[in-house]
């Protein structure tokens, strides 16, 4: 048998080992054919059976995720129940059948390929996106109509020494595929399409299973229960492996095992550097329930509790707004979880790669529009009843309040003022409240950092917002596969821009933290210390990783290290540099 490697996208991270279990495409094997006249209303009948029995199956799967789920599980299978319910599947290939004679399948993948089309034309990413729900949906569809099974579950072995564990090789997979195969015979997910941002990769990601997608041709690359490695730290897929290569991947397995396992030990020990300094380590949370995966993984606090995701609900966009009631109680239930633990709320950050469902929210650029901070200024009323709920849930536990997207004073100062009148009617209401709630904001664009001083005397607290300073800085969108590549934290301009911000924050008397991905990013955990800083906001999922780092790390040898990094002006040498400062055995006095 012959061995050899796919190369992919790595979209999550791990080793895993074991016999490829191929899914079919099932619109690829579609019969084409018309259907006789006195026949149509049958083959109509056909396909509403099929949407039914498609329906049942979304239903079954939500009522029957379970209580870990991933959170972001629920909001994807509600996105393919609006698409089964949208009148482009639900009417439209019906009407294929009658006035074209099409049967079931065709008709469906007629106008699969007409709205696909569609999508391609597309500028936002976000809505681009969703062409890979319209065709997951379809395929779910198809699989009915041909009888092919969606429970793709293969038969048990007998018993567990006989057990194998598999790998899924699918064309494409949907977040309601990912949960099918969540179960300890599936370790590794390959697919020909999707990238890093696609709903399957976050899941991926979430449910910590290793996975490789972007594989165009494994379906007839792969065959069934052929072995595989995939390696997802490396975006690899090595087919038939050799005994030796088996060997030396199921080592640096166990050596991963073995580290998580040992990981797990840091939960209870206080982040502090080797010469003794305290880093805060927070979690970033998109709903109060996550809370509990930031106190599994030792998490001080939250600092970044992203409160649009409770706006996007279960519709996908912000065309559902909660009322002051449904907030408080989403913000209380977060604080009261962290058991006196600080939580920072961040106010609204819609729009862009969180649409609004408005007509302005389409507007060609978006993540330049009136995004964010931009729209709560512009509808006071909402924003008022936003505040008053995170004002509320203040007198149940330290809260922080932390506004996205600032950019000039004048929006710093009607924010400020719009929470004293929020304050203002809390009183009036005789509603409790920290009347010493401290305010601070996001820093994610190159003029705010620039216009620092606008931000550090008017506030209490400044958060740097990497995953938007990168976009803004190198004007890349974050979404936009076309441009990943160009995505590089560790540009020189970016490295200034942390370094100027931690140190003007320092220089001002105000604490600072970085809540983007560069903080739950444990390459960088020593450069960041080595600026200056000293709270990190993340994944709960990275917490631990980090902390190693910080326990490994003396500030002594780090700062004039990075000083001689950051003087570097050269994206391939800072990133060496950057590189051997993560190997630098600090513990024995460093090199
Ligand atoms: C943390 C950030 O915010 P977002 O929710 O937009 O990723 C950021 O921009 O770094």
């Amino acid at each position: 048998m012959a061995s050899f490697a796919l190369f992919g996208i790595s979209v999550s991270r791990g080793i895993s080992i074991g016999r490829a279990h191929l899914i079919a495409h099932a619109a690829m094997d579609t019969k084409h054919y018309l259907v006789p006249q006195e026949k149509v209303e049958a083959e109509v009948e056909r396909l509403q059976q099929a949407l039914s029995t498609v329906q049942k199956e979304l239903e079954t799967i939500w009522s029957n995720l379970p209580v870990d789920a991933p959170v972001e599980l629920g909001a994807f299978l509600d996105v393919h129940a609006m698409i089964l319910a949208d009148s482009m599947i639900s009417k439209e290939p019906f009407n294929i059948i009658r006035t074209r004679r099409y049967n079931a399948e065709w008709a469906l993948l007629t106008q699969i390929e007409e709205l696909s089309a569609k999508f391609d034309h597309i500028e936002d990413p976000y809505l681009r996106e969703r062409k890979a729900d319209i065709q997951q949906v379809s395929e779910r569809i198809m699989k009915v109509l041909t009888g092919t099974p969606t429970d793709y579950h293969p038969v048990s072995p007998e018993s567990d020494s006989e057990r194998v564990d598999m790998i899924v090789v699918a064309y494409d997979i949907s977040p309601a595929d990912m949960l099918q195969f969540r179960d300890d015979t599936f370790c590794g997910f390959v697919s020909e399409i999707g990238g890093r941002n696609s709903h399957a990769a976050i899941v991926a990601r979430s449910i910590d299973t290793p996975a490789v997608f972007g594989l165009a041709g494994a379906l007839s690359l792969i065959r069934q229960d052929d072995w595989l490695i995939v390696d997802a730290d490396a975006g690899i897929v090595i087919v038939n492996p050799t005994p030796l290569v088996l060997e030396q991947y199921r080592a640096r397995q166990a050596a991963q095992t073995k580290a998580r396992k040992k990981l797990t030990k840091l939960k209870r020990t206080p982040a502090v550097t080797i010469d003794g300094t305290p880093v805060a380590l927070l979690a970033n949370i998109e709903f109060p329930d996550d809370c509990t995966a930031a106190l599994e993984n030792g998490a001080t606090g939250i600092g970044l509790f992203r409160s649009e995701f409770l706006f996007m609900g279960r519709s996908g966009n912000v065309s559902r707004i909660p009322g002051e009631e449904e907030q408080f109680e989403a913000y209380k239930k977060a604080v009261t979880l962290m058991k006196g633990r600080p939580v920072t709320i961040r106010t609204l950050d819609i729009g862009a790669d969180k649409p609004i469902g408005t007509p302005e929210s389409s507007t060609l650029n978006p993540a330049l529009g009136r995004r964010a901070i931009r729209y709560c200024l512009a509808e006071p009323e909402l924003f008022l009843v936003q505040l008053r709920a995170i004002l509320r849930a203040s007198a149940f536990g330290p809260v922080k309040l932390l506004v996205p997207m600032l950019v000039h004073a004048f929006e710093i100062d009607q924010t400020l003022a719009l929470i004293e009148q929020a304050k203002t009617q809390l009183r009036e209401a005789n509603r409790k409240f920290d009347e010493n709630i401290k305010v601070g904001a996001m820093v994610e664009v190159p003029a705010a950092i620039l216009g620092l001083p606008m931000f550090t005397s008017r506030l209490d607290f400044i958060s740097i917002g990497t995953n938007d300073l990168i976009q803004y800085t190198l004007a890349i969108d974050r979404v936009d596969p076309e441009v990943a590549y160009l995505y590089n934290p560790l540009h020189p301009a970016i490295l200034s821009m942390l370094s100027m911000t931690i140190w003007a924050a320092d220089k001002a008397g105000i604490p600072v933290s970085v809540c983007g991905e560069v903080a739950g990013d444990p390459h960088l955990t020593r450069l960041l210390l080595g600026m200056g800083l000293r709270e990190f906001s993340m994944h709960p999922a990275q917490l631990l990783n980090v902390k190693q780092e910080v326990l490994s790390s003396d500030l002594k040898i780090l700062k004039p290290k990075v000083e001689n990094i950051l003087a570097l002006v050269e994206e391939e040498a800072i990133e060496k540099a950057v590189h051997d400062l993560q190997l630098d055995d600090m513990t024995a006095g460093g090199t």
